[in-house]
């Protein structure tokens, strides 16, 4: 793979995209005067496919990979081969035995109830760079016209160290920094471990994704209940993601996860002991489509929460990634191109299911 000097500001993403502000969906799904309101119109959509659902007992279950399994090395080989099948197969698996302590989550999952149970100004003090990802109630956003998610979602950059701004770190609760800080540096070695693990089921060079270079966003989601339009609104519309890998812990045990498989939706069953992983587009970039990037959405709940928190692992803004072939005579199917380039397409692009993947495709 060639490889650019790539340099280890990890910044970049607050910088392409152009978003316009939105309305905190928390606070309107607390407002029962407006949920009839015309206001609700740009959360409406006519289009919900739900005949497509699949039931669970029809669709199987994601596949559960354990990290132990594939540290021991009596164990490695049998492990990865089944490690090979669920990103080819599925795309999404189910992280087991991962390491990651039971209190560092627990305290992480506690901070962020917390953080969102707070009052709208508090929160809203957070988002202070207006058009910028990196703050609370800003979400991609690129036209007037489009439909918007039912959701509040929260990103900020979080590893390498030098691209944080701490300053936009909540402070409330006043543990809120350091269980974020302890979680992300754990999925940090976390993601690490699948990169080398996934990297050896394809030859790929991942150098990019190496600790000194990887960039390390986290997005905390809130998907607030929503009595009357359950059904006709959706909690985040379907994309697949800007990373070579996400790291998804769901922080209460609420569905609304659905992934596309075979053209149908597929609900993911939240798993209490694992971290759900997927293939991102930079991954399916890079193994020249072997592992694909899953489309997936989130649907709302009408009396219940939904909580989760995003890991996204994405190769330095300034890295060139190119699709590895395994035999000499395989075709050639996305182009080469900078980090910054997808990332400024994704950006500028509405979410819309795999479109951005679509131009970074050779004809
Ligand atoms: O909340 C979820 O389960 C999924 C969130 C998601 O797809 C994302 O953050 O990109
Ligand atoms: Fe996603």
């Amino acid at each position: 793979m060639e490889t650019e000097a790539p340099s280890r500001s990890g910044d970049g993403w607050s910088r392409v995209g152009k978003t316009l502000p939105v309305r905190n969906v928390q606070a309107l799904a607390a407002c029962t005067d407006e949920l009839n309101a015309k206001g609700l119109e740009r959360y409406i959509r006519p289009d919900i496919d739900d005949s497509q659902v699949l039931a669970a007992e029809q669709s199987g279950e994601v596949p559960a990979i354990d990290l132990r399994r594939l540290l021991d090395p009596d164990h490695l080989e049998e492990e990865a081969a089944r490690l090979r099948s669920a990103c080819e197969d599925w795309g999404f698996f189910q992280l087991v035995n991962h390491g990651v302590p039971d209190e560092i989550i627990a305290n992480v999952k506690r901070d962020i109830q917390e953080f969102f149970k707070l009052p709208l100004e508090v929160k809203n003090a957070y988002a202070q760079r207006p058009g910028d990802l990196q703050g609370y109630g800003q979400v991609f956003v690129v036209s007037e016209d489009q439909k918007l998610d039912w959701s509040d979602r929260f990103a900020i950059y979080a590893q390498p160290p030098e691209a944080r701004d701490l300053s936009y770190w909540p402070t409330h609760p006043h543990s809120f920094r350091k269980s974020i800080e302890d979680y992300s540096s754990e999925l940090m070695q976390v993601a690490n471990y699948v990169v080398i693990f996934i990297a050896k089921t394809l030859h790929i060079d991942t150098e990019l994704m190496e600790d000194k270079y990887v960039c390390q966003t986290l997005r905390m989601n809130y998907y607030p209940p929503c009595m009357s339009l359950a059904e006709k609104v959706l909690g985040f519309s379907p994309h697949s993601d800007a990373s070579f890998v996400t790291l998804l812990l769901q922080v209460n045990p609420v569905e609304g996860l659905q992934i596309r498989r075979h053209g149908a939706w597929v609900p993911v069953k939240p798993h209490p002991k694992a971290l759900l992983v997927n293939v991102g587009d930079f991954l399916e970039i890079m193994s020249n489509g072997a592992y694909k990037s899953i489309e997936h959405r989130v649907t709302i709940n009408a009396n219940q929460e939904r909580l989760s928190i995003s890991a996204f692992h994405v190769p330095s803004f300034d890295g060139i990634i190119s699709p590895a072939t395994r035999t000499p005579e395989e075709k050639v199917l996305y182009k080469t191109m900078k980090v910054k380039e997808y990332a400024e397409l994704y950006m500028s692009n509405k979410r819309d299911g795999k479109r951005t993947l679509n131009h970074a495709k050779l004809l």
